[in-house]
C-alpha cells in the first residue's frame, strides 16, 4: 500500500457511476477541473491482490458536470498532467477516462461536451486571469463558480497577455503514443471535442441510457480535421463519419456501438465495472505484446510519426539482445565488435 492510500471510505461523491469502494484518490496535484483515482483492490479473487493494495489502472474524469464537462485550458493542462503521470507509472497499465456526473443543475450526463464556448477567443481557448481560491494556489484558476458563471463574467476575466490554445490536440496525441491501454467510459454526452476524444481512446464503453453522441464541430464554426475527422472514418467508414460531422444529428450508445464508435452499450449501472473488467483483463496481457500491438494499430494512420512510435519499441527490444549489447560493449572496451555470434537471420 502507498503513503497516499486514503481509504475508500473517505472518498467524497464524484459520479454516479463511480464505486468508492475501489478507488483512492491520486494526491497532489492539486486538480480543479478533473478528478485522478487508482484503483485498489477490495479483497477479492477478482482483483488478485490483498485488500487496499494498489492495481495497475487509474481513472481520470473531467469534473465540470455543470456544463457537460466541457474544458477550458486549465482542463487541457490537467488532463495532460494526469495522463502524463499515468503514461510514467511504470505499475500502471490502463487508464480509463470518464467525466464525473451527472449536473447538479439539471441531472444531466456527460463525457465531455469539448471547448469551452465561453472562453474561446479568436486565436483559441484562453486562459482566465487568477483570482479566488485558484490564484492563492498559484493555478491561474477561478476555483468557486468556475463551471456556472455567465459568458459576460469568463470574458471579463480571460487573460490578455496569454495567447489562445487549442492544445486538447496535444491530449490526443499523448493518448496515440502512450504504451498503455486508454479506456473512454462514456456515461452521458460525448460532443464536439469530446466526440473526438471518444476517438482517439483504443477502448470505448457507453452507457445505453445516458450516452449521447453528437459531432457539433461544424455547427459553432470548429473543426477537428485530424484524428476526430480521419480517425472516426476509419472507424465507422467514410460515408458515416461524413454524415456525423455534416448532420450533427444525436446518435445513442446502441447505435454508437453498431457503427463502431464504441465497443459496447451496457446499462448505466454497470459502466464503470464493465470499464474496470476490461483493465483488469488488459494488465493480464504481457505489456510488451499490448504496447507493440497498440502501436502498430496506430503506425499506418500516423504514418512517420507512427513508425517512430513503433520503431522505439523494436530499439528498446533490440537492446535486449546480446548482439546489441555486443556493439556497446566494443565501443566501451576501444575494440572492433565481434558479431560472429550473430547470424544473418532470414
Ligand atoms: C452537449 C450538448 C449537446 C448537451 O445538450 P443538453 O441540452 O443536454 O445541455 P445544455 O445545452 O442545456 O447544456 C447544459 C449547460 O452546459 C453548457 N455547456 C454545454 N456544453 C458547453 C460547452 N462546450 N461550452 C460551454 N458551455 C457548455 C450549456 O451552455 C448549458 O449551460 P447554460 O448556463 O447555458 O444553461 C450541448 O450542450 C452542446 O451542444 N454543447 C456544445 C458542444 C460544442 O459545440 N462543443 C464545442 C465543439 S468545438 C471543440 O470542442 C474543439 C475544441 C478544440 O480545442 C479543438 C482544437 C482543435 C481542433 C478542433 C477543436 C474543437 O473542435
Amino acid at each position: 500500500m502507498t503513503a497516499s492510500h486514503r481509504s475508500a471510505s473517505a472518498l467524497p461523491f464524484v459520479s454516479d457511476a463511480f464505486d468508492p469502494a475501489r478507488w483512492r484518490e491520486v494526491g497532489g496535484f492539486g486538480f480543479t477541473d478533473l478528478t485522478y483515482h487508482r484503483g485498489v483492490s477490495r479483497g477479492e479473487e477478482l482483483d488478485g491482490a490483498p485488500a487496499g493494495e494498489d492495481l495497475p489502472w487509474v481513472r481520470i474524469a473531467f469534473d465540470r458536470p455543470d456544463i457537460r464537462n466541457a474544458f477550458r485550458p486549465l482542463t487541457v493542462d490537467e488532463l495532460f498532467r494526469a495522463l502524463d503521470h499515468a503514461r510514467l507509472s511504470g505499475d500502471v497499465g490502463a487508464v480509463i477516462l470518464t467525466g464525473n456526473g451527472p449536473s447538479a443543475r439539471d441531472g444531466g450526463h456527460s463525457f465531455c461536451s469539448g471547448g469551452d464556448q465561453r472562453v474561446r477567443g479568436s486565436d483559441g481557448y484562453r486562459y482566465e486571469v487568477a483570482s479566488g481560491a485558484g490564484a492563492a494556489a498559484g493555478r491561474g484558476a477561478i476555483a468557486d463558480d468556475s463551471d456556472t458563471a455567465d459568458t459576460a463574467t469568463r470574458r471579463e476575466r480571460i487573460d490578455p497577455a496569454r495567447a489562445g490554445r487549442l492544445h486538447i490536440l496535444e491530449v490526443q496525441r499523448l493518448i496515440r503514443t502512450m504504451p498503455k491501454v486508454v479506456i473512454a467510459a462514456v456515461p452521458g454526452w460525448a460532443a464536439g471535442g469530446g466526440h473526438s476524444l471518444n476517438v482517439v481512446c483504443d477502448l470505448s464503453v457507453a452507457s445505453l441510457e445516458h450516452a449521447r453522441f453528437k459531432q457539433t464541430d461544424a455547427n459553432v464554426g470548429s473543426f477537428d480535421a485530424g484524428y476526430g475527422s480521419a480517425l472516426l472514418a476509419r472507424q465507422v467508414g467514410d460515408k458515416r463519419a461524413r454524415e456525423i460531422f455534416f448532420l450533427a444529428e444525436t446518435y445513442d450508445a446502441a447505435t454508437a456501438e453498431r457503427w463502431g464508435v464504441v465497443n459496447r452499450a451496457v446499462p448505466h449501472a454497470e459502466l464503470e465495472n464493465t470499464a474496470i473488467e476490461w483493465a483488469r483483463t488488459v494488465v493480464g496481457k504481457s505489456p510488451q505484446a499490448i504496447r507493440m500491438l497498440k502501436f502498430a494499430f496506430n503506425l499506418a494512420d500516423d504514418g512517420l510519426a507512427g513508425q517512430q512510435v513503433f520503431a522505439g519499441e523494436a530499439t528498446r527490444l533490440a537492446y535486449m539482445t546480446p548482439e546489441a549489447q555486443e556493439g556497446r560493449d566494443a565501443f566501451l572496451e576501444h575494440r572492433s565488435p565481434d558479431w560472429s555470434g550473430y547470424p544473418y537471420y532470414f
